[in-house]
């Protein structure tokens, strides 16, 4: 993507702060469609290792001195300036909140256990992917539907059978378990490839059954998707240029490039998302060498080769509590290994005993 290097995961800045999304596990309602309704609930850590940031931009340490008797004194200005400070960063903790409240479904907590920095309220979330300039969807008219009998006569809509919207599938498998305890959940099978799955959808004549209802989040079990404003290449060129110049270091960007090679798409028409401003609790999670989550794209629209949803799914059972982390750089292990280190190279912090050091080279 221009000089933008294509990610099969998330951005390629330096680092620096890391709020991290962590499961809080609730029951979800049943519903249909697991990428765009079943999430679970999370609640978000931050574990940054930045400097403690002041609303007015300045640090904190400037303004305590250490007197001769050994004791912290701090004049009055200063201690005005610290409250006020103090005020405003409790304010905008308050109106993340708020924001944080009103995501429908179940409830996400925010949580900073690590130190006193404040998310930025330039950030807001949306529950769907915002279309800029220059993206566009594929057209209604050639989205097609399975013709598949309703519910196949059973429960389980229409697994194993000729189903259309399989067509697409490698192997043609239905990609979820359908009965037991993992009922809903993505099978094993499934789980260790980097296969895209392809969906039902509205036209399909399959039934209300005919997708997945999980409870709780079990190995193979749909979190939420990645959620931003969908932008062109060259944008997104823009957007991390302005970035470079004022030296911000965490990165939202995510490209959407799963059927680019096998459709011969080059990597200046692939569009990206970007969570940095609008996004969904997803955008929080963290780069992880020993992950529990990993990202599949899922397609509804079988004809849109450009605009599908990038989908978490637990790859273990995720205990209550546990930070939710994918791979950023996914099966590019061996590539990234056989680059230099750069200015570009992002050290990884995830702490996991096969740490590779850095997030991408
Ligand atoms: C999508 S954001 C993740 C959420 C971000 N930590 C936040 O607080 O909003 C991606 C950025 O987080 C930081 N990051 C995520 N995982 C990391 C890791 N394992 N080591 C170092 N930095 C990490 C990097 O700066 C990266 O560009």
């Amino acid at each position: 993507m221009g000089d933008i290097t294509p990610l099969t995961g998330l951005g390629k800045a330096g680092s620096s702060s890391i709020a991290s999304v962590h499961v809080i596990k609730d029951k979800v309602q049943k519903r249909k469609r697991p990428s765009e309704e079943n999430k679970q609930v999370v609640s978000f850590v931050s574990t940054s290792k930045i400097p403690r940031k002041t609303v007015s931009g300045r640090s904190n340490s400037a303004i305590s001195t250490v007197s001769t008797e050994g004791f912290v004194s701090i004049d009055g200005a200063a201690m005005l300036e610290n409250a006020l400070e103090e005020i405003g960063a409790l304010r905008i903790r308050e109106a993340f909140l708020r924001r944080l409240d009103a995501i429908p479904g179940p409830k996400v907590t925010l949580t900073n256990d690590i130190d006193d920095t404040s998310p930025s309220l330039s950030f807001r979330f949306v529950d769907s992917c915002v279309l800029r300039e220059g993206v566009t969807k594929a057209s209604e008219e050639f989205m097609f539907g399975c013709t598949c009998k309703p519910n196949n006569g059973r429960h389980m809509g229409c697994e194993y059978t000729a189903c259309e919207c399989l067509d697409q599938m490698n192997n043609r498998k239905f990609p979820y378990i359908a009965t037991g305890d993992r009922a809903g959940t993505l099978r094993d099978g499934h789980l260790s490839t980097r296969d895209a799955i392809f969906e039902c959808n509205r036209l399909c004549n399959c039934g209300d059954n005919c997708l997945r209802c999980p409870v709780d989040l079990r190995k193979g079990e749909f979190i939420d998707t990645y959620k931003g404003e969908i932008i062109t290449n060259r944008a997104a060129n823009e957007r991390e240029r302005a970035k470079k110049k004022i030296k911000a270091k965490d990165t939202y960007l995510y490209t959407m490039e799963k059927f680019a090679e096998g459709n011969n798409i080059p990597p200046h028409m692939l569009y990206i998302v970007d969570g940095e401003y609008l996004g969904g609790p997803t955008r929080f999670m963290n780069h992880s060498c020993d992950p529990n989550c990993r990202q599949f794209s899922v397609s509804y629209h079988h004809g849109d080769m450009y605009i599908y949803d990038l989908a978490f799914f637990a790859i273990d059972s995720i205990p209550a509590g546990t930070e939710l982390t994918f791979n950023y750089t996914d099966n590019d292990h061996t590539e990234q290994r056989r680059k230099k280190k750069s200015r570009d190279s992002l050290e990884c912090l995830c702490g996991s005993a096969n740490c590779r050091g850095y997030i991408w080279m």
